[in-house]
């Protein structure tokens, strides 16, 4: 049985801050984030079908990544109306301490919450910067 691992590449700019932090990060700032999301799972062998020889239409990946986290927050009532991490202040959103680590594990726990397969999701890789990223996969989990 044929598997992948299949990659969808996102950009969003918001606003965070470290309470405490020794340095400049301890002060309102913003960051233009790179997020990289990553299944791993069999290839559709269904002859005629739109996702045959696909892990997952990337397609389908790109809507559930923006109504899960980015653009609008889904399926939970405390989220729904705060909008998405893009252009938001991911302190007040979140509610946890904004650093790149404890943000990807957000950011898995509310894809899975968003819908995205538990069994599929191989890898959350968050880039705060261009110098700097932070990943998790399910072994940090
Ligand atoms: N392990 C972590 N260290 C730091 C985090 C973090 O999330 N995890 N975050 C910050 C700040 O958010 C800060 O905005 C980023 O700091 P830094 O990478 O030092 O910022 P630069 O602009 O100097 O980044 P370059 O990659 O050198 O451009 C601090 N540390
Ligand atoms: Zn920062």
């Amino acid at each position: 049985m044929k598997q992948a691992i299949i990659t969808k590449v996102f950009k969003f700019d918001a606003a965070h801050h470290l309470p405490g932090h020794r340095g400049k990060c301890a002060r309102p700032h913003g960051h233009s984030y790179r997020l990289e999301i990553s299944l791993r799972g069999l290839l559709n062998m269904t002859p005629g079908r739109s996702e045959e020889g696909m892990v997952m239409d990337f397609d389908d990946l790109k809507k559930l990544v923006n109504t899960a986290i980015l653009e609008q927050i889904a399926g939970s009532d405390t989220f729904c109306h705060q909008g998405g991490m893009d252009h938001n202040d991911l302190n007040a959103l979140t509610g946890i301490r904004t650093t790149a680590e404890n943000l990807v594990h957000w950011i898995w726990e509310r894809l899975i919450a968003g819908g995205v397969s538990e069994e599929m999701l191989y890898r959350v890789r968050l880039w705060e910067t261009e110098n700097g990223y932070v990943e998790i996969t399910q072994d940090e989990r």
